[in-house]
């Protein structure tokens, strides 16, 4: 089993040999700094009962060092030649399974295969098992796949992800800053969020126009458990956001349509303390669950929402 020496000079020697060139619409930019793939594989903390969610396989230098420390990696891989090229370089693994396809089924769902091998590996793995997803993610598919993760079973108890830095701010940004918007607070209800390193373009080959950073979300099992409908908030956060510059009251009103009238909505605001010039983008996580929640109530109290 060889280590790949990923430098730029080496990874490109490789893809030439073989005839290849970075495929750009698939965020083809491989970390060509050694140590930087280090730190992704430690950063997740990774364990010998784990199954570790790789996307975006490459030529597979990161899929080498989770498959050192996990009880069972599976890798994703949306280009056939480079699935091709990560098939020598992991042969002879065996707690490595390498899948060629696109991650996602939908804008909405993953790939069946992937939770089914995942489920498998993780029965495997017995009652300390694990979930993580650890990976240096191709740009245009971060948000559908990490906000995806979320609904499954089992959810990722760990994701350690390489993502554009702009992303990686969205998922720590605070309420009234720029950046703080749906995805900040449906990842943030979830899990603790933390920013493990930014990283240049520099450090990639071919080298991206933007900052990356290495983000590690960590799942709160006490906070997914505390809500009721969990597909209902995440659809309702979305809702709540999608007009960032109206009011609270209006926004509500939009989502609500033909589920609660003016009235009903203006005793859910009001009980809550939300006056009329209220903004979503002002409410915390929290505040958030609490109007979600309570609107949900409501809904079930005039015949609307499933209890
Ligand atoms: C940023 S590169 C990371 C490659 C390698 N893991 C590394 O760290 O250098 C992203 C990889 O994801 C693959 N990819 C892009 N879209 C994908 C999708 N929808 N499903 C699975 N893999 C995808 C690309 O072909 C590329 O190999």
């Amino acid at each position: 089993m060889n280590q790949p020496r990923q430098t730029a000079s080496y990874l490109s020697k490789r893809l030439t040999q073989a005839g290849l060139r970075p495929v750009s619409h698939f965020g083809q930019n491989f970390l060509i700094d050694l140590n930087l793939v280090d730190l992704i594989a430690r950063s997740a903390e990774i364990r010998r009962t784990d199954v570790v969610l790789e996307v975006g396989t490459g030529v597979g230098s990161l899929t080498t060092r989770l498959a050192d420390a996990a009880g069972a990696v599976l890798s994703i891989e949306i280009d056939t030649n480079l699935h091709g090229l990560a098939q020598d370089e992991l042969r002879g693994r065996e707690n490595v399974r390498l899948l060629l396809g696109d991650a996602l089924k939908n804008k909405n769902s993953l790939r069946p295969e992937i939770m089914e091998n995942v489920r498998d590996a993780y029965e495997r793995l017995g009652e300390e098992a694990r979930f993580l997803l650890v990976a240096n993610l191709p740009y245009n598919i971060a948000t559908p796949l990490i906000s995806n993760l979320l609904h499954e079973t089992p959810t990722p108890d760990v994701m350690v992800v390489t993502i554009q830095k702009e992303l990686g701010d969205r998922m720590l940004a605070q309420p009234s800053t720029k950046d703080y918007g749906a995805l900040s607070v449906w990842v943030q209800s979830l899990c603790d969020v933390s920013l493990v390193r930014i990283l240049p373009p520099t450090v990639f080959w071919p080298r991206p126009k933007v900052h990356s950073a290495i983000i590690r979300l960590d799942l709160i099992p006490e906070r997914r458990a505390s809500f009721a409908d969990l597909e209902y908030f995440h659809q309702m956060v979305r809702a709540l956001f999608f007009h960032r510059r109206k009011f609270l009251r209006s926004v509500v009103i939009s989502a609500m349509k033909g589920r609660l009238d003016k009235t009903q909505i203006d005793e859910v605001l009001s009980q809550l303390g939300h006056g009329e010039n209220a903004r979503t983008e002002e409410l915390t996580v929290q505040q958030i669950q609490e109007l979600v929640e309570a609107l949900r109530q409501k809904e079930i109290a005039v015949g609307g929402a499933q209890a």
